[in-house]
């Protein structure tokens, strides 16, 4: 715009040009964003920079051009299609930047389109190998984007950095060993200059680790495994927690202990930390893995330089439901005990919603956000562990098939991978959260290399007749619930806030909907043709406000959701990108 063009070469200058200052080096147009921009970019409303719209992940906009008065206008702008027959679960967050729209798709693919009209710029498929073994569906979750790179993780277990404005392959790294149950459906996160990346495979005996990788080169910089016995072997260093190399598990399980770290994490430049949550011990069946289990079904303070962990917080000591644990922590700052903290929320799989100390990760409150829990009686927050019902595990396994027992949330959770929202407008939490149980037995199972590593039996079953989605408000100085929104069919989608006292969600049923932050009230809705399990943006562009989510119905719930998956078979599916804004008059 107003910078100089470039010279092209050398020869084009004059040859005795008086040296002044130094031209600042391609900080020109089309550089691409830099460590800065990424931290700022809750600041920045012109583009979506990062998964979770800012490194803290609040997914909280402050653009109030539509708001509660008028987001009943709200109309779509365009549409564009990720064609073809790979349409399964569109679980991707959309990034803009510069005047384009990226978002992943099943099937491992990444797609460039133009932010005022849709119409593709460039589109990158994978190409994956026929022996890849994804748990639950062929999802993706978002792409990363720096300098000229845009970075995303395939399902058969590599990192691929593309130009982002050509499509082309810069480089491609291989994270793990696919034939052994790794995958990777999770955004990438880049904190100064450090591509972070979690690992899929906790229902085949994979290892969670944190790979930290120099996003011009995609070469390792650091590791870090999240299961105690690998932890203490890495590099010689030790875990920077117990100092023990494997106090909680047994003989040799903790070789295939499972831990993955399948939703990536968020940082907070305040501390300096890597909030990465760990999922399920492997084999579900807990029963074959007595102790603690560290570190899986756990929160992870990592410091992103180094790779150590300066604390854990364990939500489900010895999980035997496969709770898992990786949902996201959201950094807040907010006043306790009448000084200001610095905290952090999670919503967990296990029905709790837990506030903690983000500096040292002690566990300041723990409230059920769903109406029905059977494993434990609340936590004790002296010793920050729950306090079990030890009737209601999964009995072990005698001969074959241990006694069945009831248990809620079902494993699929009382919130499962699909984030919430913290509104810096209201100061409630957003969740998307689930009211189901199931039939739970054990089973005998043996580790076999790229084999599901279960050895439990189950069936899902709702609660309510009437609904199994809940949308909920959380006040997060007392847990209570400020309201509710209830959906027939489980919500899968992730959640958005914006000063405009607006709530953004989609639903299974194809709708986007959106709600009065403060009430709950539904404003408006808009069919998109299939599930919406993605998670919906927002930005500005030449003065308007545009709103974007993924549909394309998937994920989880119609592979393993047992007779809920039943009751949401005639969903159709899709893959498709939305674009709304309010009509111009
Ligand atoms: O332990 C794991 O490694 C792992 C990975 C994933 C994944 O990468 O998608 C899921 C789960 N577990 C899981 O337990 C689960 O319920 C789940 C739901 C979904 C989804 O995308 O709908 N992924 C996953
Ligand atoms: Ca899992």
């Amino acid at each position: 715009m107003f910078a100089a063009p470039l010279l092209a070469a050398d020869e084009t200058a004059p040859a005795a040009a008086p040296v002044a200052a130094p031209a600042p080096v391609a900080a020109a147009a089309g550089a691409g964003p830099t460590d800065a921009d990424l931290m700022n970019d809750e600041k920045t409303p012109e583009n979506v920079l990062t998964y979770g719209m800012g490194p803290r992940a609040q997914r909280f906009s402050t653009i109030t051009q539509i708001n509660s008065s008028n987001v009943g206008r709200m109309v779509p702008a365009f549409t564009a299609s990720l064609g073809g027959e790979k349409q399964r679960g569109q679980e991707s967050q959309p990034l803009v930047y510069d005047g384009t729209i990226y978002v992943t798709g099943s099937y491992s693919r990444l797609f460039a389109f133009d932010a005022k009209t849709g119409e593709e710029k460039w589109q990158y498929d994978a190409r994956l190998p026929d022996a890849i073994v994804p748990c639950c569906d062929v999802v993706n979750r978002g792409a990363a984007i720096y300098g000229d790179k845009i970075i995303f993780g395939t399902l058969d277990a590599r990192l691929v950095a593309l130009n982002r404005n050509t499509g082309k392959v810069i480089w491609n790294k291989q994270i793990a060993d696919y034939k052994a149950g790794y995958s990777f459906t999770a955004a990438p996160m880049i904190v100064k200059g450090k591509v972070i990346v979690g690992n899929s495979g906790g229902e085949f005996g994979a290892v969670g680790e944190v790979q930290a990788r120099d996003v011009n080169t995609g070469e390792l910089i650091w590791s870090r495994p999240t299961i105690e016995g690998h932890m203490g072997m890495m590099n010689g260093q030790p875990n920077g927690i117990t100092g023990k190399t494997n106090a909680t598990w047994q003989g040799d399980q903790w070789k295939t202990g499972g831990g993955a770290t399948w939703l990536g994490g968020t940082y907070d430049p305040d501390t300096n930390l890597i909030f990465m949550g760990t999922g399920n011990p492997a084999p579900w069946n807990s029963h074959l893995r007595p102790g603690d289990n560290l570190y899986t079904a756990s929160t992870l303070g990592i410091d992103p330089d180094s790779g150590q962990v300066k604390w854990a917080y364990q939500t489900t000591p010895h999980d035997g439901w496969d709770f898992d644990g990786v949902n996201e922590l959201i950094p807040f700052d907010a006043m306790r005990g009448g000084k200001m903290m610095k905290l952090g929320a999670k919503a967990d799989r296990n029905g709790y919603f837990f506030i903690i100390d983000r500096t040292n990760g002690k566990l300041q409150q723990a409230t059920p956000f769903v109406s029905k829990i059977t494993w434990a009686n609340g936590f004790n927050l002296k010793t920050g562990r729950p306090n079990y019902v030890d009737a209601n595990r999964p009995g072990a396994p005698t001969a074959e098939k241990g006694t069945t027992v009831f248990s809620a949330p079902a494993f699929l959770g009382a919130k499962n991978w699909m984030p919430m929202s913290y509104s810096q407008q209201t100061g409630m939490f957003y969740v998307p959260s689930n009211e189901w149980g199931m039939d739970i037995w054990n089973e005998p199972i043996a580790y076999k290399k790229g084999a599901a590593y279960l050895g439990a039996g189950f069936t899902i079953k709702p609660l309510y007749d009437d609904h199994i989605g809940v949308l909920r408000a959380i006040d997060p100085a007392t847990g209570k619930i400020a309201w509710e929104y209830k959906n027939k069919a489980p919500l899968w989608g992730g959640v958005l806030s914006t000063a405009g006292n607006l709530v953004f969600t989609g639903t299974p049923e194809g709708y986007l909907k959106a709600f009065d932050a403060k009430s709950g009230k539904e404003l408006w809705k808009f069919n998109t043709g299939s599930g919406v399990v993605g998670s919906p943006v927002t930005w500005t562009d030449d003065g308007e406000q545009y709103v974007a989510v993924m549909s394309g119905w998937g994920g989880a719930v119609p592979l393993w959701g047992g007779e809920v998956a039943k009751a949401v078979q005639h969903i159709n599916q899709g893959g498709a990108l939305w674009v709304f804004k309010l009509p111009k008059s």
